[in-house]
């Protein structure tokens, strides 16, 4: 399915990106790279704009300047049927709506299969039940409604959703957002597998320090509405700036740092 990536292109990359909601400027100058098999965590504060950052980049907005461009190619480009297959090469796990809840589980990872047109309904099944075992989920649990599932499984059947056309770009908004430490890393420890298992390129977007010290190959700090800051976890705790400084080097970020060494 794999159209292929021309050599060295960055997997996502975003140049002289600009957004703006009415006076409301959240992008400004926003440049970032994400290479082949990273697993890059953008943090932020509250209304810094990841989020959005993250509907840019899978073309759900567009910003108002500058580029996007997915596995080498300008996102907005091609024909119709160009951009539908280019979609189909990311994965998303987004907080809101993670699953359809008036469809079975198997009929949420199914979704994505059956929209493709292409795949027989036997094979759709069997498919269903290795995404499932991909998510350390049972085949039965396909038959549950989103509602009868815990909140650790339902972001294990999103994502059993989002691998569901085998993609190479996962794109995470708050993954672990509600799970418990024990939840939380078992999740951790999942996209860790799979990213291995699949080769997996991983954008998230989190809060959790645990979370981003356990995975984030680069930290990407999108701060004063450009990226401020783009390296590993150790040389970004050495930038001088004050979110910086609320974020890693509170109480709490502290705690979550000397867990995270303490595990290494
Ligand atoms: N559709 C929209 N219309 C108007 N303003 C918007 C829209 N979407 C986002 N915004 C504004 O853009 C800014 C960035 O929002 P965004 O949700 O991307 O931030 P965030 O960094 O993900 O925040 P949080 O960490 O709180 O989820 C906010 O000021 C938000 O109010």
């Amino acid at each position: 399915m794999s159209a292929g990536r021309p050599q060295g292109a960055p997997v996502v990359s975003l140049r002289g990106v600009a957004t703006r909601f009415g006076a409301n400027v959240v992008h400004q100058g926003l440049d970032l790279d994400v290479e082949a098999g990273e697993i890059v965590a953008l943090v932020g504060g509250s209304g810094s704009g990841k989020t959005t950052l993250l509907r840019h980049v899978i073309g759900l907005t567009r910003p108002a300047e500058g580029e996007v461009r997915l596995f080498g190619e300008a996102l907005h480009a091609g024909t119709v049927h160009e951009r539908i297959a280019r979609q189909r090469r990311f994965g998303v796990l987004f907080q809101q709506g993670a699953l359809f809840s008036a469809f079975t589980v198997g009929e949420n990872i199914a979704f994505p299969l059956r929209e493709l047109g292409i795949v027989h309904e036997d094979e759709i099944r069997d498919l269903v039940a290795l995404k499932l075992a991909m998510v350390e989920m049972e085949p039965e649990h396909a038959r549950l409604m989103p509602a009868e599932l815990s909140g650790g499984m339902v972001k294990r059947a999103a994502l059993a959703r989002a691998l569901a056309l085998e993609p190479e770009l996962l794109l995470l908004d708050e993954p672990t957002a509600g799970l418990d430490p024990d939840r939380s890393a078992a999740f951790v420890r999942l996209i860790l597998a799979l990213r291995g298992e699949l080769g997996l390129t991983v954008v998230l977007v989190t809060h959790d320090l645990d979370t981003l010290a356990a995975m984030a190959t680069r930290v990407a700090v999108l701060a004063d509405k450009h990226i401020l800051s783009y390296a590993t976890l150790e040389d970004t705790l050495k930038v001088d700036h004050p979110f910086i400084e609320r974020f890693f080097h509170g109480e709490h970020g502290r705690r979550a740092l000397a867990r995270a060494q303490g595990d290494r």
